[in-house]
């Protein structure tokens, strides 16, 4: 059963505005930060983990979020540890990093994960977004937004709607809209 509220599981608040942004009126959604633990693996065993951690957290249902930025050259590395690659190496870091590779393409991945409470599998949603890596160009407010670039614009470029219609974040909750919808 599709659930008619969600509660969102995050300790990033900019994620929290994205997501907010995309469903819009579309479903009720609460949120609370808690900075969950995430283990090793693929990317849909840790958000799967992450969600269960989550409902665990709470004793409810709760949606959680996973992101990764995968660099092609590398075999999809650092994918979902960027965050401690980025706090390490910072933007021009992480540039470096493909200093060796002539392939400079990358995916944006966000996986969503739903559970209806502790002791129930997890739903996965999950969207992707092809760009490459860049030197930094536009704010620095959220994450590796500035060195992102997809058809020209690196995500700090572009204005929030637009990301918002075409990011990896996008793509997922599409995915979990088509879900809340065809389980009503
Ligand atoms: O659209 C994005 N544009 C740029 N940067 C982004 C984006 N989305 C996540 N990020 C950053 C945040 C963190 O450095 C890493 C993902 O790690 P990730 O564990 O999923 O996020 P988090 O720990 O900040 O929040 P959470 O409490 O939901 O796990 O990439
Ligand atoms: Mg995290």
């Amino acid at each position: 059963m599709a659930p008619k509220q969600l509660n969102f599981i995050t300790g990033n608040k900019n994620k929290l505005i994205e997501v907010e942004a995309i469903l819009g009126d579309t479903v009720d959604l609460q949120s609370k930060s808690i900075d969950l633990v995430e283990i090793q693996g693929t990317i849909e065993e840790i958000s799967a983990d992450k969600c269960r951690r989550a409902a665990e957290a709470v004793q409810g249902p709760v949606l959680v979020e996973d992101t990764c930025l995968c660099f092609n050259a590398l075999k999809e590395l650092p994918g979902p540890y960027i965050k401690w690659f980025l706090q390490a190496l910072g933007l021009e870091g992480l540039n470096a990093m493909l200093a060796g590779f002539p392939d400079k393409s990358a995916q944006a991945v966000c996986t969503f994960a739903y559970s209806e409470g502790p002791g129930h599998e997890p739903i996965i949603f999950q969207g992707r977004t092809d760009g490459k890596i860049v030197p930094a160009r536009g704010p620095t407010n959220f994450g590796w937004d500035p060195i992102f670039e997809y058809e020209g614009k690196t995500y700090a470029e572009m204005d929030k709607a637009e990301k918002n219609k075409i990011s990896h974040r996008f793509r997922a909750l599409e995915k979990l809209k088509t879900w809340l919808k065809s389980e009503v």
